[in-house]
């Protein structure tokens, strides 16, 4: 498929999620890496983005929980490119009634090409990588070339 531009803010809307076994070390992720992140633009599935409000007094756009939308809510949002960037402490040991969501929502993270986090050390990798903090390009399909070779 044909490729073009798009250009992530040194601002950037990120999307952090955890499931429920590892909400807590989202969560002291995130008070430890709070300097940085209060920079951005931040978005969270339902449960996260409430204890995330809570716990580290952070101003965030919640969507609705995991497992009644949130994931495809987020996964729709990285569509429209109006997310940049994905922490998700994903749980690699359990099971759950919404797991052809996250299978939906990891995808659709690799179709936009947006850089994502699914364990807790890529996560400080991309937290402290300088493409974090300064502009970047990425390579994302070119939808308009895509429209007009089916049309
Ligand atoms: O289920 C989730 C991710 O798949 C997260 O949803 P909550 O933040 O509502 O727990």
């Amino acid at each position: 498929m044909k490729k073009t531009i798009r250009k992530l803010s040194s601002k950037k809307s990120i999307a952090l999620i955890a499931h429920d076994n590892l909400k807590d070390n989202l969560i002291s992720w995130v008070k430890d890496n709070i300097i940085f992140l209060q920079e951005h633009t931040l978005y969270a599935t339902g449960t996260t983005g409430n204890l995330l409000e809570k716990e580290a007094s952070l101003c965030i756009h919640k969507l609705i929980s995991g497992p009644l939308g949130g994931d495809q809510q987020v996964g729709a949002l990285i569509a429209e490119q109006k997310i940049d960037m994905m922490i998700f402490f994903w749980d690699p040991l359990n099971p759950a009634a919404h797991d052809p969501d996250v299978k939906a929502l990891l995808r659709l993270a690799a179709v936009w090409n947006i850089p994502i986090a699914t364990n807790e050390v890529t996560a400080d990798f991309l937290i402290s990588s300088p493409l974090f903090h300064g502009e970047v390009e990425i390579l994302i399909p070119d939808y308009n070339e895509y429209l007009k070779n089916r049309l």
